[in-house]
């Protein structure tokens, strides 16, 4: 059996947070797809491409210079973009905002493919992204789709970036997500939607262990821990 777990689902679902979780816990890899697409969109405003520019953001993508590295003493990986530690700058809303843009685009979307593919070995890999289920690993065994209500992802993600310095009025994060959420719900190619074997689960009133517990429950049902 593959040993690879997605989590699919919208920004402030708590994917990210339990992905980290659970690839410390089980020693597997970590895929966090979103910083690709955030990168390839970081890249194109650093470069001057347009974010409508299909051919030059494919192009882009396919060479993306970027490596996780283990940052010294946690256990957090790193991007390392173009020689630069970007971690932080990558997180702005702004630069979700661009990256929803760009991963709308199907030859950026297919430029990613096989880096994202190449995360899964034997050591055994958690995807979290939009379309982990779905499109770029369809046969994982265990898929899990993570929800919660829009308004309780926007105040997870103003706590979020107030902590990280970011000044920004609650309201404008509600209006960010929900516009985030439309547009990677509706484009035609892979768009955010729960795989069709997937678990869905709501997290807006679960704390983070709960939904590791969760998750951790469906390993164990197929045996793959
Ligand atoms: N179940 C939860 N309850 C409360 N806060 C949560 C929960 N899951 C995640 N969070 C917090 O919400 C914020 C966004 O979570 P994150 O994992 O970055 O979401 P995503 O990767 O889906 O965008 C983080 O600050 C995280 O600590
Ligand atoms: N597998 C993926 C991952 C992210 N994306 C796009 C859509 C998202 O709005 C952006 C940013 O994703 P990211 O997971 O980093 O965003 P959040 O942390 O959930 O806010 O990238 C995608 O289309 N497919």
């Amino acid at each position: 059996m593959q040993k690879v777990i997605t989590i699919d689902g919208p920004s402030g679902s708590g994917k990210g947070t339990v992905a980290k979780i659970l690839s410390q816990k089980l020693g597997w890899n970590l895929l966090d797809s979103g910083a690709l697409y955030r990168l390839v969109a970081f890249g194109a405003l650093k470069h001057g491409i347009a974010l409508d520019d299909e051919p030059a953001l494919s192009e882009f993508a396919l060479k993306l210079d970027v490596k996780f590295v283990l940052q010294e003493g946690s256990e957090l990986l790193i991007p390392v973009f173009e020689g630069e530690d970007v971690a932080k700058q990558i997180r702005t809303e702004e630069c979700g905002a661009a990256a929803s843009k760009v991963a709308a685009l199907n030859p950026v979307r297919d430029a990613l493919l096989d880096r994202q593919r190449a995360f899964a070995t034997d050591a055994g890999l958690i995807a979290d992204g939009r379309d982990m289920g779905t499109v770029v690993f369809p046969d994982a065994p265990v898929k899990i789709y993570l929800n919660a209500s829009a308004e309780e992802r926007a105040e997870r993600r103003y706590n979020q970036l107030k902590l990280s310095g970011e000044s920004v009025s609650i309201a404008a994060i509600l209006n960010e997500i929900r516009t985030r959420d439309e547009r990677d719900m509706n484009r035609e190619v892979a768009p955010l939607k729960p795989a069709d074997d997937a678990i869905e689960i709501d997290s807006t009133s679960l704390t983070i262990d709960q939904v590791v517990a969760r998750i951790s429950e469906a390993l164990s049902n197929v045996g793959l821990i």
